[in-house]
């Protein structure tokens, strides 16, 4: 990968992917904060082209309704992962991207190919200017993204624990419910022509599921600290 000018020689690259529920914004934000590093959640871009759609009165059943409209809204996202921030035309949908409404859609939107090719770019070009480095989070980091990224981890859990940790977080959500949300979100990731949630090769994968938070936070880290040592 070709280093921004504003790159340190230190500056590491590292691509978190998984399914709904397995850790991916909790570790990769915690990660970026020890190491000084920035930090990118992918599936928030995704969620906010998709609120902007719905904003919008697109038909979201249809593709080409989608792409034709895909390059319109301007999607920021502010990399501190003290404060990570998303905006739409410079309006804060931090909030309103978390609803049912938007996450029972963004497979749909996420899976159009003329919305994935315009949001990998933003994320490209906040990788490469990144001053110490980025954790990016997401579904296709490894593989598309950043395939040159220095670590590639892919986090796994099973369906269970997913379900329980994302129930804890919607109060009062029915677990079976959440449970089959969680598996029908990715099977249509999994399944999608245009870079499918996947395991890259060169992944290291880590099953969260009987470990902490804070055990795969320091995984996480020592897996940077030690390619960082080996560069
Ligand atoms: N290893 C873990 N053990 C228990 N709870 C966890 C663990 N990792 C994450 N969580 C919790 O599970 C929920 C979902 O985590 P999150 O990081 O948002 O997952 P993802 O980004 O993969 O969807 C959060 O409430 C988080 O605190
Ligand atoms: N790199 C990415 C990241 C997310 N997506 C899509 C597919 C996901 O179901 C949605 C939402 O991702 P997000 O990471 O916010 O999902 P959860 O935190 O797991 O609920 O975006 C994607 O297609 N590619």
């Amino acid at each position: 990968m070709e280093n921004g000018a504003a790159r340190t020689a230190q500056a590491v690259i590292v691509a978190i992917d998984g399914p709904s529920g397995t850790g991916k914004s909790s570790t990769s934000k915690a990660v970026a904060a020890k190491l000084g590093l920035s930090y990118l959640d992918t599936g928030a871009q995704y969620r906010a082209i998709t609120w902007w759609m719905v904003s919008n009165d697109i038909d979201i059943t249809d593709p080409s309704a989608i792409a034709a409209v895909a390059g319109k809204p301007e999607i920021v996202s502010g990399t501190d992962p003290a404060e990570p921030t998303i905006t739409v035309d410079g309006t804060d949908v931090a909030g309103p991207i978390r609803t049912q409404e938007v996450t029972s859609k963004v497979s749909a939107v996420s899976a159009v190919p003329e919305v994935r090719a315009r949001i990998t770019e933003l994320q490209r070009a906040l990788a490469a200017s990144a001053p110490a480095g980025i954790v990016v989070e997401g579904r296709d980091i490894g593989t598309t993204v950043l395939p040159d990224a220095d670590l590639k981890i892919f986090l796994t859990a099973s369906p269970e624990a997913r379900a329980a940790r994302r129930s804890g977080e919607l109060k009062g959500a029915d677990i079976n419910a959440t449970r089959e949300a969680l598996v029908k979100r990715d099977a249509a990731d999994s399944s999608r022509k245009t870079s499918p949630l996947a395991k890259a090769d060169d992944a290291v994968e880590v099953d969260t599921s009987d470990l902490t938070l804070q055990q795969v936070i320091e995984c996480v880290v020592t897996l940077v600290e030690e390619k960082r040592a080996a560069a």
